[in-house]
């Protein structure tokens, strides 16, 4: 959205002069969850509101999704058609947009029935136009809070005890705990900037560490070995 022609010269400066003041502070590991969070929930709110200045339609959305530079990582085909076709559930918690990354998955053409989006969702008034987001703000350290929330969702894991969790911040790192009667979880961290401050932190916490891989290919073949090649 921030490169989208769709949204006004001056707003899309304001996201990047935000993003380029709270994104350091986001990955700053020299200071606490404690610390980020005010200053979390400061900057989004502070995007949200500017989106909701831009009264972005919703018809305007997949037009916005197919213009812009978004893209899933290299793999992405083989990881969302498996886990489908073998029936595993594909849960995605994300601190952006819903309706956009719904979107790109959709665009992707890998939106099949076992994938469900955990996000902060638009809510468009009668004629169409953005004029809030629904429900609790999800930031990139409060995902626990929003998968707890949601433990309706997770009913269909219950006879599911192994989780394979991917995410690209020590914020990820709680995304499966509403998932009841879990036996085994595989956490695997994409480490993508600013990696000797940040990688004990992550050897520390994720049990497979990539770093700047941007394929699937680590959690494809992981996916492989424990279904089968079919
Ligand atoms: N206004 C914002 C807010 C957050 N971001 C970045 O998005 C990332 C969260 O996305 P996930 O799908 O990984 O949850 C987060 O790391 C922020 O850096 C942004 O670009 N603009």
């Amino acid at each position: 959205m921030d490169n989208s022609k769709l949204i006004s010269s001056e707003c899309r400066a304001k996201l990047k002069e935000l993003l380029d003041t709270y994104y350091p502070i986001e990955i700053d590991s020299s200071l606490s969850v404690e610390e980020k969070l005010p200053l979390m929930v400061e900057w989004w709110t502070k995007a949200h509101d500017l989106l909701i200045q831009q009264a972005i339609k919703k018809d305007h959305l997949a037009v916005m999704v197919n213009e812009s530079d978004a893209m899933l990582r290299d793999g992405f085909q083989l990881f969302f058609d498996h886990l489908h076709k073998h029936n595993v559930p594909l849960l995605i918690f994300s601190a952006g947009v819903g309706d956009i990354l719904e979107e790109v998955i959709r665009q992707a053409g890998v939106f099949h029935p076992n994938v469900k989006v955990f996000s902060n969702y638009m809510d468009f008034d009668e004629s169409g136009v953005l004029r809030a987001f629904k429900g609790e703000l999800i930031h990139v350290y409060n995902k626990r809070e929003g998968a707890m929330l949601n433990t309706g969702h997770f009913q269909e894991l219950r006879a599911r005890p192994n989780v394979l969790l991917l995410g690209d911040s020590l914020g990820d790192l709680n995304m499966a705990d509403g998932v009841q009667d879990m036996q085994n979880i595989l956490k695997i961290g994409f480490l993508n900037d600013k990696v000797e401050e940040r990688k004990q932190a992550y050897l520390d916490s994720y049990d497979i560490v990539l770093v700047k891989d941007e394929t699937m290919e680590v959690p494809n073949a992981i996916l492989l070995y424990l279904t089968g090649t079919e």
